[in-house]
């Protein structure tokens, strides 16, 4: 477990990747169930607990993966795993859950989510393709071990019925500061609700969009192939970075002088604060960000910005001291830490 938490990022997400200055991650999932077993809403602790001892028996075969108990981890170790997203907050939040995870950080194998398993993949910048083919080579092992809840006109049948079908969810997590400083994501967001997208914030459902990044993903599961589902996720994913690269060059049209003075602040206070909350630090961050996209600050490459907004948050920091702080004391910290990074490599 500790090589999960050495560092904010696995080997693949400090890699340069396509579009890495707007897409964070590309995650794909794929909800999938037990044949004759009782899903997991239904499911007794007791119940759970023998789920998760026979998958680990089932897959145990996986190659390069650890496996994971929630139980035999505490909160803040499990908190940092969700802070890397390499687990989901439902994980985090269950004893009687756990997780196959490779070595590299790509593939989650989620046990007792909403659904008994959740193939997750995970790359840097904007992968799709890439991380489908993944989760499918997964899903091909796993179904080696393990028969499936299928059936032959819905497809594959999940807890809730937005998954059933494919039981696919793509998504890419976008930096939008250029839509969000010009005030024209509200209706784009609108749009992309009415179009069936989903829009949330960092840690998925119910997380606020923090920093101005936004997870888009589809919300239709059932009645097209994956081909196609993944073909007009892509198409309205890029229309939306179009969206965004068109806005950015509108503020550095008309808007440079104030822009040059809202990253100056930012850096200023990241600079200079000896308090910094996460909420804070990640919104300042992301000022900085945006500067050095669009030439004012330099240095300030994307993955020193990933890498910074996991190692700041509450798990992260305080699996890094080794001791649980208080909210003052995280604050401080992170205030040091930010400083430090700065003194290195910003000038
Ligand atoms: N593109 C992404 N990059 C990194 N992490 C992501 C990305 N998309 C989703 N996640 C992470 O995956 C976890 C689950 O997200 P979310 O709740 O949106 O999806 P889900 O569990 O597949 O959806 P649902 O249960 O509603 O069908 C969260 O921790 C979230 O931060």
């Amino acid at each position: 477990m500790e090589t999960f938490l050495t560092h904010p990022l696995g080997p693949k997400m400090k890699e340069r990747a396509k579009l890495d200055d707007l897409v964070v991650s590309t995650r794909i999932r794929l909800a999938r169930n037990v044949k004759d077993t009782v899903f997991s809403p239904v499911l007794s602790k007791e119940g759970e607990r023998q789920l998760c001892d026979r998958l680990e028996g089932r897959l145990r075969g996986l190659k390069g993966f650890e496996y994971l108990h929630m139980r035999d981890y505490d909160e803040v170790t499990r908190q940092a795993l969700m802070e890397k997203h390499l687990i989901s907050p439902a994980v985090a939040a269950n004893e009687e859950s756990a997780v196959f995870l490779s070595e590299d950080e790509t593939i989650s194998v989620l046990i007792n989510e909403e659904d008994h398993l959740r193939i997750q993949t995970l790359l840097p910048g904007y992968q799709v393709k890439e991380a489908f083919e993944l989760a499918n080579q997964v899903d091909a092992l796993c179904a080696e071990s393990l028969s499936y809840a299928f059936d032959e006109q819905l497809g594959y049948l999940t807890t809730c019925p937005s998954n059933i079908g494919t039981g696919l969810r793509a998504s890419v997590m976008l930096h939008l500061p250029g839509l969000t400083l010009t005030g024209r994501i509200s209706p784009i967001l609108r749009e992309l609700r009415k179009l069936g997208y989903t829009i949330r914030g960092r840690y998925g459902e119910g997380s606020d969009a923090a920093g101005r990044l936004f997870q888009l993903s589809n919300q239709r599961t059932l009645g097209s192939h994956e081909s196609q589902l993944l073909a007009d996720f892509m198409e309205v994913t890029e229309q939306v970075i179009q969206a965004e690269r068109h806005a950015r060059e509108e503020l550095i049209a008309h808007r440079q002088e104030e822009l040059e003075d809202r990253f100056y602040r930012s850096y200023g206070i990241l600079r200079y604060a000896k308090l910094l909350s996460s909420t804070e630090a990640i919104e300042r961050l992301s000022d900085l960000h945006l500067a050095s996209d669009l030439g004012i600050l330099s240095d300030w490459s994307p993955p020193k910005f990933h890498e910074l907004i996991v190692r700041l948050q509450s798990g992260f920091l305080q699996k890094h001291f080794g001791k649980t702080l208080s909210t003052q004391e995280r604050d401080r910290e992170r205030a040091t830490l930010v400083r430090r990074t700065l003194d290195q490599g910003l000038v």
